[in-house]
């Protein structure tokens, strides 16, 4: 290749966006998105692929995501592939660290490139980073909190960038689920996307079931309508009397953004009544935290965390293993669960919690996303399970 090549491959080499780290360092990218900064904590996630549904899962509040494969955008995006229901309330991660600059779409579900798709949704990006030295180093110091600054003409206000990055105080003790729950109660009946037909529609359910909201997925949604469910969606700070008032034949506890141990002050209070009631309860990630806290154990913050669609996890009532989706910043402490809280599943990476039962009542949860999006299926199980409860429980 000459050199004129080279450089019309890279026509202008100027820096229109910036990567500034908690800690005062710099680095240099190229903008994408949205114009303008996003403050958050710098995550890195595994999965090769669902970048569109990663993008919008609301438990990304607060959060900028690198992502490990590099060549993010290649199959452009789509009006299907969004898990965010909330759409007005968040655009789920606050902003994206690539490897490489986003290539045209090649798909044939692509509607939009993924630039004009980030810009549209007032999400902040930056390529040109080496996202390989990025993971390293949140392996070897943890999720740092950073800020993304995109600027087409390049100029930036430095101090102010390295100030705004360093006083941001972080995930641990914020409770962000009041900016994602959805304000008003609604009912979903959408079923799962299927080959050549796309969603279905649930006509004739077997079960209530009320969804409480604290960032929930448009995917958990319909796996729940798949299993025979018509659900009502509330607010995330609904009593346990009105959730109980709507005589549910069973209460799912969503995924959300956030400190647990926050969210938890007004969610707690009403899990343990619920718990109380007797009502098959089903909690993921956020919902198993706090259904963690509402039993008496301790949640905790983890070092990097678990972002990937390829996490295995032992089932530890069956010996199998499930390779799972994560998405998860915080985690219950194993050693806080109290007598009558059996772990039920394991993480293979790091030994750390990843389920609990109740012993004695029809209460489970669990720390990873059994619904995907993206991700393998192996882990759909467990919405049966769910069925299963409340069909018992409606027998009894
Ligand atoms: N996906 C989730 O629900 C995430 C839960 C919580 N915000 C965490 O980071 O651990």
């Amino acid at each position: 290749m000459t050199s004129s090549e080279n450089a019309s491959a890279w026509p202008d080499l100027k820096p229109t966006a910036l990567l500034v780290l908690a800690d005062g360092t710099v680095i240099e990218g190229f903008g994408l998105g949205a114009e303008g900064q996003a403050v958050g904590e710098v995550c890195f996630n595994t999965a090769m692929t669902g970048y569109q549904e990663i993008l919008t899962d609301p438990s990304y509040a607060g959060q900028l995501i690198t992502f490990t494969f590099p060549h993010i955008g290649n199959v452009g995006t789509n009006d299907e592939d969004i898990e965010t229901v909330n759409m007005a309330a968040t655009p789920g991660a606050r902003g994206v660290i690539l490897r490489s600059a986003i290539t045209s779409p090649s798909n044939y579900r692509a509607a939009r490139h993924l630039d004009a798709w980030l810009r549209a949704r007032g999400i902040i990006g930056i390529s040109g980073i080496d996202t390989r030295a990025l993971t390293a180093l949140i392996r070897t110091k943890g999720m740092p909190n950073a800020v993304i600054a995109h600027a087409k003409d390049g100029h930036f206000d430095l101090y102010g960038l390295k100030k705004e990055a360093r006083e941001w105080p972080g995930l641990e003790g914020m409770d962000l689920v009041p900016m994602v729950t959805s304000s008003q109660r609604y009912t979903w009946d959408e079923t799962p996307w299927e080959w050549d037909k796309g969603f279905g529609r649930q006509d004739r359910p077997e079960f209530n079931v009320v969804a409480v909201d604290y960032g929930i997925k448009r995917n958990i949604l319909r796996l729940l309508a798949g299993e025979g469910c018509k659900i009502t969606v509330v607010p995330a700070a609904t009593s346990a009397e009105d959730i109980l008032a709507m005589k549910p034949d069973g209460i799912f506890l969503s995924n959300g953004p956030g400190d647990p141990a926050e969210t938890g002050k007004y969610a707690v209070p009403m899990i343990r009544k619920v718990i109380e009631s007797g009502t098959p309860t089903f909690g993921i990630c956020l919902g198993h935290q706090m259904l963690g806290l509402a039993v008496g154990a301790k949640t905790k913050k983890m070092h990097q965390g678990h972002h990937g669609a390829n996490h295995p996890v032992r089932n530890e009532t069956t010996g199998k293993v499930e390779i799972t989706s994560m998405n998860h910043g915080f985690a219950v402490d194993e050693t806080t669960l109290p007598k009558g809280a059996k772990q039920t599943h394991v993480s293979l990476f790091d030994g750390s919690n990843c389920g609990i039962e109740l012993e004695g009542r029809p209460v489970f949860s669990v720390q990873y996303h059994p619904e995907a999006s993206p991700g393998p299926r192996d882990s759909h199980y467990l919405f049966r399970r769910f069925a299963d409860l409340m069909r018992e429980n409606k027998r009894a």
